[in-house]
């Protein structure tokens, strides 16, 4: 059975990791970074460091350490000991993930790859992660940072079209048209007064960069 791909908000959510080793640690890098509240169950915590943005509990794993998680992730690399997190987990109404076993958890994590708030994520079915990893390399090479401002401009002219619809020719052939221009190139290059003449060419007045509260150079 296929599994079924989610972006998931995790902003101000309890996620529990029990075990702090190498692949605990990497859960937490990307918790943190979608702003997940994270508490760390670890006898031996790791010295990290984003280690003082979380709560570490420095003692073996209880059950009742996963009381309000959203998500547990089980990775003290003991299967008997992950399985029974995962038990607990699920009693408990929380999705678990068990990095060590993947078809005895209830999901899986991807290779992740942003430019801005575009996300590409690569997933095996857990079937080989070093082959995510490196697809997802190779994906970086032809998806450079400009990207992310290319959809911060889709976004913005997004935005304004449906604060005020009558104003622009905005569809989804339009999206088309600016996206099979130059408009990726120009971006690109930087070039902020060609961008001008052509969102004004293909959507009308009052879509230029200022008006749309974009500078080309604040955009990582
Ligand atoms: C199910 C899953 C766990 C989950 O759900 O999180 C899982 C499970 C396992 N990984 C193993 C090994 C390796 N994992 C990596 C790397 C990554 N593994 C990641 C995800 C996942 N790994 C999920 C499925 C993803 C998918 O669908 O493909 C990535 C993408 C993201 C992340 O970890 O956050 C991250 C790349 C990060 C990046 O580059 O962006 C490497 C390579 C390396 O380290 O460079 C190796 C060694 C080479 C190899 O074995 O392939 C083993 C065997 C352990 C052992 O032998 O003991 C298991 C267990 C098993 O397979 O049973
Ligand atoms: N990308 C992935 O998802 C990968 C997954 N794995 C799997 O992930 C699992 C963990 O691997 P590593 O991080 O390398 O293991 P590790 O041995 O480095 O870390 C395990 C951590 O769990 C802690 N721990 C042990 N008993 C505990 C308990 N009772 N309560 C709380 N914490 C406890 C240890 O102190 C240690 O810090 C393994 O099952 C491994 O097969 C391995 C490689 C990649």
């Amino acid at each position: 059975m296929a599994d079924y791909p989610l972006h998931i908000e995790l902003a101000g959510r309890l996620c529990v990791v029990v075990g702090g080793g190498t692949v605990g640690r990497r859960k937490i890098t990307g918790l943190l970074a979608a702003g997940a509240r994270v508490k760390l169950i670890d006898p031996k915590p790791p010295a990290f460091d984003q280690a003082d943005r979380i709560e570490i509990v420095a003692r073996p794993y209880r059950a009742d350490d996963l009381s309000n998680a959203f998500l547990v992730f089980a990775a003290t690399g003991n299967g008997v000991l992950d399985r029974a997190i995962a038990t607990e987990a699920r009693r408990q109404g929380a999705l678990v993930n068990l990095p060590g076993e993947p078809a005895a958890g209830d999901f899986s994590l991807p290779a992740v790859l942003r430019r801005g708030d575009l996300t590409v994520s690569v997933s095996t079915a857990g079937r080989s992660p070093a082959l995510a990893s490196l697809l997802k390399e190779q994906i970086s090479q032809w998806l450079p940072s400009h990207w992310a401002t290319v959809l911060e401009i889709l976004a913005a002219v997004r935005d304004k079209h449906l604060a005020e619809p009558s104003q622009s020719h905005y569809n989804r052939q339009t999206i088309d048209t600016l996206l099979k221009t130059e408009l990726v190139e120009l971006v690109a290059t930087g070039q902020a007064a060609a961008i001008d003449r052509l969102l004004i060419k293909t959507l009308g007045d009052g879509y230029t960069l200022k008006e749309l509260s974009i500078e080309l150079a604040s955009i990582p």
